[in-house]
């Protein structure tokens, strides 16, 4: 369910009893984060965020909590994928503990979806438990990683190994700040918009075909978009939080896309995780087509829908060497959807009926994955 206040404000409630929380979407909703920190009965709030948001949005929200009577003390990491590391959570654990950050106050992660994981799992583990806010300032980080609790960090053998559900007690997504993502990171952030119409949505799909222009150009169509995502997770965070079931669909592209972002060794100048689940979401529905699943005329209308706004969807677009089969497979068996040493696939039987399959055969995805990386393909923009 879906409220639609006052002042362009759009409440999308996460529903999990006594974790339940609201996320808050609209212009200016970042200047509530004081306000919010004090009726959630913190006394020092850490912001977390990287330099580039530093420089960007950190300002007005410490003026917030200021206002509010609150304690703030930021901690800025580097921006980029290779934050989200055990190292930079030991920084952040520090700072945390040098803040006096105490059970009852609150962790605010303020950025996109590195900060979220990375600030998230830091709440989750300091003092065994701390309460976090995520303020998400990247497309992808208000549509998807700052609602349902994953956290986490990467390991040189797979992303996201070590982490924690932990779930926010508020999510405060200001469209304003979006203005200042770059077009890369915006597009990469729309790859997991299509991702809810694929999974179980052909109408958001056939609207964001029809409309993804003005969700680009940002107003009314955007926030609709944002709130549109944030509903379908809430749905399925709802019924399946802590994944043993449905959860696992909001997975679709992601075995491949996790695989190459560690082939790149989380290398965000080569590929960031938007970009990744582009390609993941074209190989999900090619795979699906090689295994009679889909028909090849559907699997094209979504790599034409990726490509029309400038996302990749082959192996081959991502600058320089990624490995062979053998080594996505190597890294595909990290999967944590992985069940006795057999892979979990997300694929489909068409746009908007995806399901989750535990039953093919290891030879099927390396010899997919090996015709795949045999294609000569020649550029991105293609
Ligand atoms: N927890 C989850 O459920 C979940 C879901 C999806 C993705 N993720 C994780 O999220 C991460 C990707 O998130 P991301 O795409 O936001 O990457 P990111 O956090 O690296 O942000 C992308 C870039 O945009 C910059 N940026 C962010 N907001 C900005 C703004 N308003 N203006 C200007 N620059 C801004 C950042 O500094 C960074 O350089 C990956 O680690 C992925 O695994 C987690
Ligand atoms: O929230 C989820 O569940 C997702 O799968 C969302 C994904 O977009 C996200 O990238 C998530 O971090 C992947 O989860 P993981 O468990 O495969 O690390
Ligand atoms: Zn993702």
């Amino acid at each position: 369910m879906t409220v639609f206040a006052p002042d362009d404000l759009t409440v999308v409630p996460v529903s999990l009893g006594d974790r339940s929380y609201e996320i808050k979407i609209g212009p200016g909703v970042l200047a509530e984060a004081g306000d919010a920190a004090k009726a959630l009965g913190a006394r020092n709030v850490a912001v977390v965020t990287d330099q580039t948001v530093a420089g960007l949005h950190l300002e007005p929200v410490m003026a917030s909590l200021e206002a509010a009577g609150i304690n703030a003390a930021p901690i800025i990491v580097p921006p980029g994928e290779s934050t989200k590391s055990f190292a930079h959570l030991e920084k952040v654990c520090a700072g945390l503990l040098a803040a006096r950050i105490e059970r009852g106050d609150l962790v605010l992660a303020l950025g996109g979806g590195v900060v979220g994981d990375l600030a998230g799992f830091a709440a989750a583990v300091l003092r065994r438990g701390v309460r976090a806010i995520q303020a998400p300032t990247s497309l992808l980080a208000q549509v998807d990683s700052s609602v349902g609790g994953k956290t986490g960090i990467n390991t040189p053998v797979g992303k996201n190994l070590i982490g924690s559900f932990h779930q926010p007690s508020l999510v405060l997504a200001d469209t304003d700040v979006l203005d200042t993502l770059s077009p890369r990171e915006f597009r990469a952030g729309y790859a997991e918009v299509v991702k809810y119409g694929l999974i179980d949505d052909t109408e958001f799909f056939m609207w964001l075909e029809r409309n993804w222009q003005d969700v680009f150009a940002g107003g009314a169509a955007r926030t609709r978009a944002i709130a549109k995502s944030c509903a379908s997770k809430a749905s399925i965070v709802s019924r399946d939080e802590f994944e043993t079931g449905d959860r696992a669909l909001l997975n679709l592209g992601h075995t491949f896309a996790h695989a190459l972002e560690g082939a790149v060794a989380y290398d965000g100048t080569r590929l960031v995780h938007g970009e990744a689940v582009a390609i993941g979401l074209a190989l999900a529905f090619r795979f699906s087509a090689s295994l009679g699943l889909v028909s090849q005329a559907e699997a094209d209308r979504v790599v034409d829908h990726l490509r029309a706004v400038g996302l990749p969807t082959r192996i081959s677009d991502i600058p320089g060497e990624v490995g062979n089969a053998d080594r996505l497979m190597d890294l595909m068996a990290q999967d944590k959807k992985v069940k006795a040493g057999r892979l979990t696939f997300i694929l489909v039987r068409g746009i908007g009926r995806s399901f989750i399959s535990t039953d093919i055969p290891p030879q099927n995805a390396k010899s997919f994955l090996e015709a795949e990386l045999a294609e000569p393909v020649p550029s991105f923009d293609d």
